[in-house]
């Protein structure tokens, strides 16, 4: 069996900041485990579709919603790694946080949050295939302003 989840890449743009400087990336640390830290994302309940998991497991994570972001079509990573003896697939989708000044609300399963530049981003994400989905989204949305 697959271990699935799904969640979002979550980017904020600072006014005071032009591009591509201004771009910083959402990571959460875990309240367990290792304490790892990864956009908000989470496992696919029986019957959910992927991008329904994505956007409830961000409410529940990060206590942002559907209204807080605008999503950036065109984007989805998806990952591959084992956990536990088993495989397991992510996906992650794109999605700015509509005002850069929105809370984030942790829930039990976080102890910590950052907004990081993608040089942080990348040291706090530490796996390199986690690393080359903030990478690719950097370089997405840098091609997008160049449009
Ligand atoms: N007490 C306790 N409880 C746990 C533990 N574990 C889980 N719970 C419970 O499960 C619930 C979470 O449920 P959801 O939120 O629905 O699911 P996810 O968000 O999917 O959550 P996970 O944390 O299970 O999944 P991953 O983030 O995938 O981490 C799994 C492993 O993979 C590594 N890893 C992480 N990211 C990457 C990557 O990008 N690339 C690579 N290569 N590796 C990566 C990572 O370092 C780790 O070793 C919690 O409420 C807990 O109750 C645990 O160790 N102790």
């Amino acid at each position: 069996m697959v271990l699935r989840a799904c969640g979002f890449v979550i980017f904020r743009r600072l006014v005071q900041k032009p591009p591509p400087d201004n771009i910083e990336f959402l990571l959460m640390q875990t309240s367990y485990g290792e304490h790892h830290w990864t956009p908000p994302k989470g496992h696919v309940d029986p019957g959910e579709d992927d991008f329904t998991t994505a956007l409830r497991e961000t409410q529940e994570e990060a206590g942002l919603g559907k209204d807080h972001l605008r999503m950036v079509d065109g984007f989805l990573q998806r990952l591959h790694y084992r956990v536990r003896g088993k495989d397991k697939e992510v996906l992650y989708w794109l999605a700015e946080l509509r005002d850069p000044n929105a809370q984030v609300v942790l829930s039990d399963e976080h102890q910590d949050y950052r907004w990081a530049k993608l040089e942080e981003a990348c040291k706090l994400a530490k796996y390199q295939d986690l690393q080359d989905t903030l990478t690719a989204a950097q370089r997405y949305l840098e091609k997008q302003g160049k449009q």
